[in-house]
């Protein structure tokens, strides 16, 4: 599977573009400690993936570095930002402004990384009106006015599980093409839709797996 950005000819294999954001994080980190070149050996490193592979992304971006000294950080997050389409400001909506809506609202991390907050929306009424990070709790049925004010193409799902198909369903129809599923179900859109799941449990569950092998069989549960 292949994932290609608009102003790309390239085709960009998907494991590659999931590594992208974790080599943007790093290279931002090194960037923030006022380190302006690295090697491919140190980037991998601070991104936890080989060095080989590294450099295979990389190559994909037309990114090789220069022999001797390495890659310039502040270029290399630029270009990987780009790719990712990360320079660009992106608009998002949070449904679910319960506990981990809250949570999501206040992360300041999102807008260092290209996406601003628009909307906080619930469909509990008592709910409305507070004020969570600078935005007031919306009704779910501004949902379609909102998303045509700001031109949102990425929703973020915070709602229990029970709830969250119908959202789903609501966003796609209003025009949204990308969700950030949290509620543990399986969502169904229709094609052209992207769907990322987020589930701490199973990170959880596959830890504990990892952790229960070390103690049957001492170096046999490392995990990458
Ligand atoms: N992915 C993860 O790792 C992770 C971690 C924690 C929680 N969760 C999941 O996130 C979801 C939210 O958890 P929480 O603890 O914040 O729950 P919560 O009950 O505190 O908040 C849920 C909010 O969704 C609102 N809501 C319900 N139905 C709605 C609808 N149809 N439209 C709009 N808003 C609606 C509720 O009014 C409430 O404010 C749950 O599905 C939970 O399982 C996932």
């Amino acid at each position: 599977m292949t994932a290609r950005t608009p102003d790309s000819a390239r085709d960009i294999p998907e494991a590659t573009v999931a590594r992208l954001p974790v080599y943007l994080r790093a290279l931002i980190s090194l960037a923030e400690e006022g380190i302006t070149t690295c090697s491919s050996e140190e980037l991998a490193a601070f991104a936890g993936v080989n060095s080989a592979k590294l450099r295979k992304d990389l190559s994909y971006l037309g990114s090789y570095g220069t022999r001797g000294v390495g890659y310039d950080v502040e270029y290399l997050r630029y270009q990987i930002a780009r790719e990712i389409g990360v320079t660009q400001d992106w608009p998002v909506v949070i449904v679910g402004i319960g506990n981990l809506g809250h949570a999501l609202a206040n992360y300041s991390g999102f807008r260092s990384r290209g996406f601003r907050v628009v909307a906080l929306l619930d469909a509990d009424p008592d709910r409305h009106e507070e004020v969570v990070a600078g935005l007031e709790v919306r009704s779910f049925e501004d949902l379609e006015s909102i998303v045509a004010e700001h031109d949102v193409s990425i929703g973020v799902i915070a709602t229990p599980a029970v709830a969250a198909q119908s959202v789903a369903d609501r966003m796609v129809a209003t025009g949204i093409t990308s969700i950030l599923n949290f509620a543990p179900t399986v969502l169904s859109v229709p094609d052209g839709v992207g769907v990322r799941k987020v589930d701490l449990s199973i990170e959880l569950q596959i830890l504990a797996y990892h952790e229960q092998r070390k103690s049957v069989a001492p170096g046999a549960g490392a995990v990458s």
